[in-house]
């Protein structure tokens, strides 16, 4: 469902030219969990930004469930990840004079969808992260790791198909980041795709069916299941 063919991604330009991405070819079948692994800088961001279609690649294609998402305009492209993309970014990206119910339905807020709807949408989702209790608090006086299950709860309140985190465990202790661990295995059971991208040992056996990709320099090296 995920089909990324020969995608490259530069920054900067004459000199200052810099490869992030090195044709990279991928695929990701529906419901499967992949593990985007390897060393800072080595290009798991950028290649997530591309997938969320946050970003674009400077060539090569990515086709996600048929649809072509490497050269959708802004306004198609907020529209795709509203249908079937959730990110929990690495520095959660949440706005922290607003409460944890407030973060959490921002991304239904253009959807059409009536306020009953949203609420009730957004409380399933808060319950699904383990972070309905605090509901109306706002965010800034939470702890790292409600933080993250309130991006979290951001990141399932539209039931996306696909789940995209960036170092999701990179702010939390090993008690918060073995919780992460079982909110994916519910995911995973559920038929949610998901990619995480991270360097924490922790996600090299996890207990659910996964595979690592091995990024380096910005290509893919080695894979194990
Ligand atoms: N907007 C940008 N402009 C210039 N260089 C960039 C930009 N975004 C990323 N890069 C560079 O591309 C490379 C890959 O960055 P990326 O964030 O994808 O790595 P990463 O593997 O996710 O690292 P980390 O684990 O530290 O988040 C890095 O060298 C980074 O400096």
């Amino acid at each position: 469902m995920i089909k990324i063919e020969g995608v490259s991604k530069t920054f900067g330009e004459g000199k200052e030219l810099f490869a992030a991405l090195k044709s990279i070819d991928l695929e990701v079948k529906e419901g499967e969990c992949v593990i985007l692994s390897g060393i800072s800088g080595s290009g798991k961001s950028t290649l997530l930004s591309l997938i969320a279609a946050l970003d674009r690649p400077s060539s090569g294609k990515i086709v996600v469930d048929g649809e072509l998402i490497s050269k959708l305009p802004d306004l198609h492209a907020s529209a795709y990840r509203a249908k079937i993309i959730g990110v929990v970014f690495q520095h959660f990206n949440l706005l922290e004079s607003l409460s944890v119910e407030e973060n959490v339905i921002i991304p239904l807020i253009n959807s059409g969808l009536d306020m009953p709807t949203i609420h009730l949408m957004a409380e399933q989702a808060m319950q699904r992260a383990l972070i309905q209790h605090k509901s109306s608090q706002d965010v800034s006086s939470l702890s790292g790791g409600e933080k993250q299950r309130c991006a979290i709860a951001r990141a399932l309140v539209h039931d996306p198909k696909i789940i995209l985190c960036d170092e999701p465990t990179a702010n939390l202790d090993r008690e918060n980041s073995l919780k992460f661990i079982e909110m994916i295995q519910r995911l995973h059971e559920t038929g949610k795709t998901i990619i995480v991208a991270t360097h924490d040992p922790l996600f090299d056996k996890l207990p659910f069916e996964s595979r690592i990709i091995h990024m380096e320099d910005g290509a893919i090296g080695s894979s194990s299941e």
